[in-house]
C-alpha cells in the first residue's frame, strides 16, 4: 500500500490516489463517474483517521458513509444501500442521479427525454446510408456511446460549469446529441440535488427562463436538429429511391442486346436471347393494343426487397416479360433462390412489384387484384388447410369466395372432390389426410369454381409416384379452359404438364420455350454416361476426348463420367465401336448414350447464368 508513515502527512488527494481511487473531486453530480472512473473517494472532512501498518488497512475515525476498505465495498453499498441504514440521510452519487427524476418536474423531463429520443431515431436515419454492414454500424455505435460518455464526463460537464468558456461553444458542442444529453442532465442533476438539499422542489417550466442552467437552449437545439436531420435523411432516401427507379425503368431498353443491371455489391451482366427478346417484343406490342387471345401478360415486373438491419437492397425479380395465352400450361424452372416465388407473389398479389405490372384477364394487377382474386385460384408452396374443417368444408369456403352459391357450389365441390380422388374421404377432418392427400386438396381447392388463372407453386412436392401421376391427370384436364403457370424442380412433371417452359435464373427468364425446342436449342447433342473404377477415370476421359476432339466432359462423380458430343460430328455407330474399345482396356461397369434431356438444358442454363453474375 502506497502511503507515506505518518497519516498526518497525507493530503486528500495523495490518499486517494494511492487508495486506488480516483483523483476527480466529490461534487454533487459526478454520478456518471461510477460508470468511468472509480468511485472510491476520500471526503474532505474525514481527514481524522488512523493507519495500522501490520494490518496494512487504514480506518476512517470519524466513519463518514463513504469512507470504506474499498472501492467494492463501496460500490456495493452504492447499489445495496447501507450497511447499517443511511442515519445521516446522506445522498451519494446514484443517489444524486435518483433524485433528479424525482425531484424535478415530470413534464420538463418527459419533454427532453422525448425531443432526445426522436434527435437519437433521426441521426440513425441521417447515418444509416453510410453503413453496408450492421456489424461496422455496430462497432462505430459503441464508439460513438463510449467516446462521448469519456469526452461529457471528463470535459464537457467541466466546461458547462466553466465560466470562462464561452456558452457559443457549449452550444455548438450541443448541435451532437450525445452532449445535448449530457448538458440536459448536468441540469436536472443540479436542480434535482440542489433543491432536495434545500428542501425544495426542482426544475420547473419557469426555471428555463433561469440564466444558470442550458435547459432551453439545450430544447431548442435538440429540437431544430431533429428536425434537419429527418428532413435530410428523408431527402436522401428520396433521392437513392429515385435513382433505383430510373435505373430500373431505364434497364430494359438497356438490355435489347448486352445489358449491365448494376447492384451493389455484385454487377450482372446479362445477355439476353432471342427468345427472351421475341417474348418481351410481344409484350410491348400488346402494351399499346390488349390483345385478348392472351389471358396473362406480364409486363417487365421487377421486385427489390429493401435491405435491413445494414444489408444491401436483393434484386430478386430483375424484369420479367410474359405473355400467356388461354388454356396453356406455363412451367417455371429454375434453380433455388432464383426468384420464382417471388415473381408468383407478386402475380397473387402477395408482394407490390417495384416496378412493372401485369394484365390478367384484362385486369390491372396494381389496382383490380381485388377482382383478379375472384377468378384466380392458387396452390402454395406449402399445404394451407385447417385441420378442423373437412377437405369438403374447405372446398365450400374457397368455392363461396369465387362468388359460386346453391347447387352449383354442391356441384363445384363434388366436382372437384371426384377430380383429385378424395370424393371418398371428402368429410373427413384435413387434419387426418396423409401429405399427398393435404396436397390433392390444395390443388382442388385452387381449381374449384374454374378460376380462369391458376398458380400452382410446387404441386406434387413430396407425393408418390401413383398419387403424382393422379395429380398430373387432374391438372392436364384443367388447363383445357384455363391459363396455368407452374413452378417446379422436377423435369418430368414440367415436360408432362407443360406446353411452353421458362427457365428462371438470377432474377430473370433466361430461356423460354417448348420442352423439345429448349433441348433442341441447347441440345442437339448425345451424351454418353460412363461408369468405371474412379481410378480409371482419367484413362477414361483421355480415351474419349482423343476419339472424338469435340467431346467435353459436363460431369465427374465417383467413376461416373457424362461427355457431351456434338451430334453434327458424330453417329451413333461411332460410339458404340468407341465403347467396345474402352472395354477391352479395363471394366465397364455400366454406360449409355442418351440425347440432351431438360435436366441437362437446366443445368447448362443456370451455370451460365451463375458464371454471368461478375
Ligand atoms: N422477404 C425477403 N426479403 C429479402 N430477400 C428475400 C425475401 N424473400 C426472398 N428473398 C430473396 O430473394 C431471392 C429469391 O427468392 P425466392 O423465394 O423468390 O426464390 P425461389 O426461386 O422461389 O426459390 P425456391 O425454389 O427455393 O423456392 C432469394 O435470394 C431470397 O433470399
Amino acid at each position: 500500500m502506497l502511503i507515506s508513515s505518518s497519516p498526518s502527512d497525507l493530503s486528500e488527494n495523495d490518499l486517494s490516489l494511492a487508495l486506488l481511487g480516483t483523483a476527480i473531486n466529490m461534487t454533487s453530480t459526478n454520478f456518471a463517474a461510477a460508470t468511468f472512473d472509480t468511485i472510491y473517494q476520500v471526503q474532505s472532512n474525514c481527514l481524522n483517521f488512523s493507519l495500522s501498518a501490520e494490518k496494512s488497512t487504514i480506518e476512517c475515525v470519524e466513519g463518514l458513509p463513504l469512507w470504506r476498505r474499498s472501492y467494492n465495498e463501496i460500490n456495493n453499498e452504492l447499489y445495496k444501500g447501507y450497511k447499517n441504514g443511511n442515519p445521516e440521510g446522506m445522498l451519494n452519487e446514484i443517489m444524486g442521479g435518483l433524485t433528479s427524476f424525482t425531484n424535478n418536474s415530470k413534464s420538463v423531463q418527459f419533454t427532453f427525454y422525448f425531443v432526445y429520443m426522436n434527435l437519437q431515431i433521426s441521426m440513425s436515419f441521417l447515418l444509416y446510408p453510410l453503413f453496408k454492414s450492421a456489424k461496422s454500424a455496430s462497432v462505430v455505435g459503441m464508439f460513438l456511446v463510449i467516446g462521448t460518455g469519456l469526452l461529457g464526463s471528463n470535459f464537457f460537464t467541466l466546461w458547462v460549469r466553466d465560466p470562462s468558456i464561452n456558452s457559443i461553444w457549449i452550444m455548438a458542442l450541443e448541435v451532437y446529441p450525445g452532449f445535448a444529453l449530457f448538458r440536459g442532465i448536468v441540469d436536472l442533476c443540479d436542480y434535482g440535488i440542489g433543491s432536495k438539499r434545500a428542501g425544495t422542489f426542482g426544475m420547473e417550466w419557469h426555471h428555463l427562463k433561469d440564466n444558470n442552467n442550458g435547459m432551453r437552449e439545450v430544447l431548442i437545439i435538440m429540437t431544430f436538429t431533429w428536425l434537419v436531420f429527418i428532413l435530410i435523411a428523408y431527402s436522401v432516401d428520396n433521392i437513392s429511391s429515385l435513382r433505383s427507379c430510373l435505373s430500373s425503368k431505364k434497364s430494359p431498353k438497356k438490355i435489347t442486346s448486352s445489358s449491365n443491371l448494376c447492384q451493389e455489391p455484385n454487377t450482372y451482366v446479362q445477355m439476353e436471347k432471342e427468345d427472351i427478346v421475341l417474348e418481351r417484343e410481344k409484350v410491348e406490342q400488346f402494351q399499346n393494343s390488349p390483345n385478348s387471345y392472351y389471358s396473362a401478360i406480364c409486363y417487365d415486373l421487377k421486385k427489390i426487397y429493401p435491405g435491413r438491419d445494414g444489408n444491401p437492397d436483393k434484386f430478386a425479380v430483375k424484369g420479367a416479360h410474359l405473355a400467356l395465352s388461354r388454356g396453356e400450361c406455363f412451367g417455371m424452372l429454375g434453380p433455388n433462390g432464383a426468384g420464382k416465388t417471388t415473381f408468383i407473389s407478386m402475380m397473387i398479389g402477395l408482394l407490390k412489384p417495384t416496378f412493372g405490372t401485369a394484365s390478367i384477364e384484362g385486369l390491372d394487377l396494381l389496382n383490380q387484384m381485388h377482382l383478379i382474386h375472384t377468378i384466380m385460384g392458387v396452390c402454395p408452396q406449402y399445404d394451407l388447410l385447417w385441420d378442423t374443417l373437412t377437405g369438403r368444408e374447405h372446398l365450400r369456403f374457397y368455392g363461396r369466395l369465387r362468388n359460386l352459391t346453391g347447387s352449383a357450389l354442391d356441384e363445384a365441390v363434388d366436382d372437384s372432390l371426384r377430380g383429385v380422388d378424395l370424393l371418398r374421404v371428402g368429410n373427413k377432418l384435413a387434419g387426418k389426410y396423409s401429405g399427398g392427400m393435404k396436397r390433392r386438396l390444395s390443388v382442388a381447392i385452387a381449381l374449384v369454381g374454374n378460376p380462369k388463372i391458376v398458380y400452382l407453386d410446387e404441386p406434387s412436392t413430396g407425393l408418390d409416384p401413383a398419387s403424382r401421376n393422379k395429380l398430373w391427370e387432374v391438372i392436364l384436364e384443367a388447363k383445357k379452359d384455363r391459363t396455368i403457370i407452374l413452378t417446379t424442380h422436377s423435369m418430368e412433371e414440367a415436360e408432362r404438364l407443360c406446353d411452353r417452359i421458362g427457365i428462371f435464373a438470377d432474377g430473370c427468364f433466361q430461356c423460354l420455350g417448348s420442352s423439345d425446342e429448349l433441348k433442341n436449342r441447347y441440345g442437339g447433342s448425345y451424351i454418353i454416361t460412363i461408369t468405371t473404377k474412379p481410378n480409371n477415370v482419367d484413362e477414361v476421359q483421355s480415351m474419349i476426348e482423343g476419339l472424338f476432339p469435340n467431346a467435353t466432359r459436363t460431369y465427374c462423380l465417383s467413376g461416373t463420367q457424362k461427355f457431351e458430343l456434338p451430334k453434327t460430328s458424330i453417329n451413333k455407330s461411332d460410339i458404340f465401336g468407341a465403347i467396345k474399345l474402352t472395354k477391352k482396356r479395363f471394366p465397364i461397369q455400366t454406360w449409355g448414350v442418351t440425347e440432351t434431356t431438360l435436366e441437362d438444358v437446366f443445368i447448362k442454363v443456370a451455370v451460365e447464368a451463375a458464371s454471368a453474375i461478375v
